[in-house]
């Protein structure tokens, strides 16, 4: 077993939600007046299908074992990843054992280094490195978790991103991330009515209930910094991804402007240790957020935590399902994590990847306990009666 071998590798592209969590039809909270970089543009402005945010789907990269066994993952990129793994990635795949996760994964990076480092060409490297650790996982009968140090607490908690804070509250949640609606595009008024909402809510919520704002890199430095400061008086917790993830000295000068007490997040589009290191050196945020499915997959976000935890900082992963809850359960600097709601009014909890995976664990009280992870590998099954389409057969 300890030897197995991989023998072959695919990958298939799924459409509806899932991994691609914005492909989701009309109505969805998630697609409803959400401030983005591109709300500049008035064709743009209402909807993120309108520029594409879906226009990927789902990766699902399949590897498997000589002796018949399947490791599977889901994440973002669609056709163009499902590209990058049929003809390039699989060479440093095939042949290889199961257990030379990092070898794989190093060739993997460095081979496609001239046009990959970040984005698309990292979300299928993720895609890769998670099915891998799938595989060994069912291989050693052992839940991921088990294999990167064991879980060091007996429940996850989580927070609830969605557009109703007040009903996550009923369900359990410590704590509630809604999508900032309003744009600078939309001048004074935007933010007076942004400012607005967020007073409701901690009306309808009280005093010691989370919010947080999720900005989804909209903003520039002097509106996130106003924005910050207006929003201190109804207990904003933290202010996320305000500005471009590509301005590292914007960060920089936001984490030292926002009012006292106030988090700086920010990371869910960042990706590998390097990036990561950016982040942290020049002091950016007070959390970073890698997305399991983005950031390089497993074998990455390890060597991104242990950098994170050496700068006294939270590793809270974005989203990412079980590739999350298997880490933050191992982990003391990730002590709560993510629930994507993802119920078109985010008024019931859904599983995170509905509906791609069969067995997928949902909040309960806002809570996953421990054992609830103690299955092999990642513990979850791929819905086949689903649309798979593999477009890059050999
Ligand atoms: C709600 C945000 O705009 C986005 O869709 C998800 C996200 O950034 C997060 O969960 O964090
Ligand atoms: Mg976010």
């Amino acid at each position: 077993m300890a030897s197995a071998r991989i023998v072959d590798i695919r990958a298939f592209v799924l459409r509806g939600g899932g991994a691609d969590y914005h492909d989701q039809s009309d109505g969805h909270w998630i697609d409803d007046n959400i401030a983005t970089p591109m709300s500049r543009y008035p064709a743009y402005r209402k909807s993120r299908r309108s520029f594409g945010i879906n226009a990927l789907g789902t990766l699902v990269v399949e590897v498997e074992a000589d002796d018949g066994t399947i490791g599977f993952a889901v994440t973002t990129g669609g056709e163009p990843a499902a590209y990058i793994v049929e003809k390039h990635l699989s060479r440093f795949v095939i042949g290889q054992k199961a257990s030379d996760i990092e070898l794989i994964w190093d060739q993997m990076y460095f081979a496609t280094q001239y046009y990959g480092r970040k984005g698309l060409v990292v979300n299928a490297i993720s895609g890769v490195d998670l099915a891998l650790w799938d595989l060994l996982g069912r291989l050693r009968q052992e839940p991921v978790h088990a294999m990167i140090g064991g879980p060091v607490r007996d429940e996850i908690q989580f927070y609830a991103t969605g557009a109703r804070p007040d009903l996550a509250k009923e369900m359990g949640f410590i704590g509630g991330k809604m999508p900032l609606r309003y744009a600078p595009v939309e001048g004074n008024e935007g933010m007076n009515q942004a400012i607005a909402d967020l007073a409701e809510m901690r009306e309808r919520v009280g005093p010691d209930f989370w919010l947080m704002l999720d900005c989804w890199m909209a903003l520039d430095l002097d509106y996130a910094t106003r924005l910050a400061h207006a929003a201190a008086a109804h207990g904003l917790k933290w202010i996320e991804e305000a500005i471009s993830p590509d301005d590292y000295w914007g960060y920089q000068s936001l984490k030292k402007a926002v009012p006292p007490g106030m988090l700086v997040t920010t990371g869910e589009h960042e990706a590998t240790r390097w990036g990561f290191r950016m982040l942290l050196e020049m002091e950016c945020c007070d959390i970073i957020q890698p997305d399991v499915g983005w950031c390089g997959g497993l074998t990455e976000l390890l060597k991104i935590s242990a950098l994170a935890d050496a700068h006294g900082k939270l590793v809270i992963p974005h989203g990412s399902s079980v590739y999350s809850y298997h880490f933050v359960v191992t982990r003391h600097n990730s002590p709560f994590a993510e629930f994507l709601m993802m119920a078109p009014k985010a008024d019931e909890v859904v599983p995170m990847f509905s509906p791609q995976l069969q067995g997928e664990p949902v909040p309960q009280n806002g809570r996953i306990a421990a054992s609830a992870l103690d299955k092999p590998g990642f513990g979850v099954e791929l819905d086949r009666s689903l649309d798979l389409a593999r477009p890059y057969k050999p």
